[in-house]
């Protein structure tokens, strides 16, 4: 029987090379997403590809719809195994233009949507007498501070925290709690932040990606599937005795 992940943002950008790595790892898949036909499209990539896939439309602010999310996964599928809490957004603001209604919105997607799928997950390897594995996104921006990000990266210094905790918390019922930490990855959030750090400053697109991609010591943007990669090595038996650890990826970003 295969083992069950539940990947949240599935729809594009790195959920999606996620569920379609974990798919190729052996997995069954379920893809969550707010909307409904962005996730139904990568599943029906992954069934067309002989693989076991299902999407389900929820927002992972929305507590009782990520509980829902994960149960129909378990039904659907018959075991729950592996949770990859992805999903998230990223405003762009210097801290002057920083709102009541921006932090609200980045706290209640980033860091909700995180304690939400962990307590889920947690809450259905218990009724199913298993363990689990946990996998969180943060981001380098959770590891240091990147002007223009205060609020995203706030939540994403506040999910590594969140992990470490519940790492602790779960150990005890085998259940490991882990990061992943990208560091600049192509995807439409990256671009999209990218765009406006530029717009701010009156200078073209590249300028802004720049401003991001200059501290990478390998020069190399990332691509979705390198971050993949350290989501199947956190879901696979090689981190079975790992919990509580965010780890950075690409390029080896050194902080100055
Ligand atoms: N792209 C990058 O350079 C980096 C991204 N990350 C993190 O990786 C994760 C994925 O990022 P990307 O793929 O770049 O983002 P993206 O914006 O391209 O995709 C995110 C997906 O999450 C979904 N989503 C957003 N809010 C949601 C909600 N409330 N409920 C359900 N789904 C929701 C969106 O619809 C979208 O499909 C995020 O947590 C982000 O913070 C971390 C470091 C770098
Ligand atoms: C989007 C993000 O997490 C960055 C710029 O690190």
């Amino acid at each position: 029987m295969k083992k069950v992940a539940l990947v949240t943002g599935a729809g594009q950008g790195i959920g999606e090379a996620i569920a379609k790595r974990l798919h190729h790892d052996g997995f069954a898949v379920a893809l969550v997403g707010r909307t409904l036909d962005k996730v139904e499209a990568v599943a029906k990539e992954i069934q067309n590809d002989h693989g076991d896939a299902i999407a389900i439309q929820a927002d992972v602010a929305n507590r009782d719809e990520v509980f829902a999310a994960v149960q129909k996964a378990s039904d659907h599928f018959g075991d729950f195994n592996v949770m990859v809490n992805n999903a998230g957004v990223a405003p762009t603001t210097p801290i002057f233009e920083v709102t009541p209604e921006i932090l609200e919105e980045a706290e209640r997607i980033n860091v909700g949507g995180t304690i939400w799928g962990i307590q889920a997950a947690a809450t259905m390897f218990k009724k199913l007498g298993h363990a689990g594995k946990i996998i969180n996104a943060s981001s380098q921006a959770g590891m240091t501070g990147n002007p223009n990000l205060t609020v995203y990266g706030s939540t994403k210094f506040a999910i590594r925290g969140i992990t470490e905790t519940t790492a602790k918390e779960l150990a005890d019922d085998g259940i490991t709690v882990n990061a992943f930490c990208p560091g600049i990855v192509v995807t439409p959030m990256m671009n999209d932040i990218a765009q406006q750090v530029a717009d701010k400053a009156g200078k073209p697109f590249e300028w802004g990606m720049e401003q991001f991609a200059k501290d990478i010591a390998l020069k190399r943007l990332s691509q979705p599937e390198d971050v993949a990669g350290c989501v199947s090595y956190l879901a696979g038996p090689d981190s079975n005795y790992m919990t509580g650890q965010s780890l950075l990826i690409d390029g080896g970003m050194v902080f100055n």
